[in-house]
């Protein structure tokens, strides 16, 4: 099944969901894929404390296992402290062993029901989407806890060729009650779009931790943005 099968929303079902009910959009910060420990605790705090984040996710790619329970053991207190929600990428096994908050799993990371079995009913379990409303319905029917759409924008930190309009964010709200994640370059010149489009977050990687204010002014640069 692809996008071009679905069918049209009934009219009727156009306000199903009271918008004015959704929460403001929040930021939601993604680590560089290599970061150096001890270091990065200090430039994570920075993060935080530059404001009002709600997720903070850990991507490290091409680790070891060890290293990555090791920065989520350095780094789980940090958003424990400021009642961050602590999401580990990719893997639901190791996000279980380091007590993480929740995963985000992409669709060659494994199940949403084998992770919601493994991790809990409390557990957060965010599942990519690309550009597709079909794999946004899937996830939202096996258990996912939001779904995320991307690349909005170019991005070198994970180059991809699918490209979503912000209109899918629209359509997403009116359907769902399940949170909305835009993705993929963003910055805070041109989150606009998704945040009107009706984003519950945006997702960074390099307006925090290529900020030549530093990762503070990174987050804190979303103030106007985000209405905060
Ligand atoms: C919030 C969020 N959205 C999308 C992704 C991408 O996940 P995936 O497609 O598995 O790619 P990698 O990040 O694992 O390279 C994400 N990590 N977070
Ligand atoms: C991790 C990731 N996932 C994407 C997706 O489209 O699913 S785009 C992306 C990278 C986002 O980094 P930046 O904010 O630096 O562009
Ligand atoms: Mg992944």
């Amino acid at each position: 099944m692809t996008d071009d099968d679905l069918i049209p929303l009934p009219a009727e079902f156009a306000d199903r969901f009271d918008q004015e009910d959704r929460p403001a959009c929040q930021l939601y910060v993604v680590s560089p894929a290599r970061i150096e420990i001890p270091a990065f605790i200090d430039s994570l705090k920075a993060a935080l404390d530059g404001g009002p984040v709600a997720a903070f996710q850990l991507r490290l790619k091409d680790v070891s296992d060890d290293m990555v329970l090791r920065a989520c053991e350095a780094l789980l207190p940090v958003c424990n402290e400021r009642e961050v929600a602590f999401i580990l990428n990719d893997r639901a096994d190791l996000a279980k062993r380091a007590g993480a908050d929740g995963v985000h799993l992409g669709q060659g990371d494994g199940s949403l029901a084998e992770a919601r079995a493994l991790l809990g009913a409390g557990a957060q379990i965010g599942r990519t989407c690309h550009d597709s409303r079909h794999l946004a319905m899937e996830a939202g029917e096996q258990g996912a806890d939001y779904v995320a759409f991307g690349a909005f924008y170019d991005t070198t930190t994970k180059p991809s060729h699918y490209r979503p309009q912000p209109e899918i964010l629209s359509w997403w709200i009116t359907l769902s009650q399940l949170p909305c994640v835009a993705i993929g370059g963003i910055f805070p010149h041109n989150a606009a779009p998704l945040v009107d489009a009706g984003a519950d977050f945006i997702a960074v990687v390099r307006a925090v931790w290529e900020h030549e204010g530093g990762p503070g002014a990174g987050v804190a640069a979303f103030k106007d943005v985000l209405g905060w």
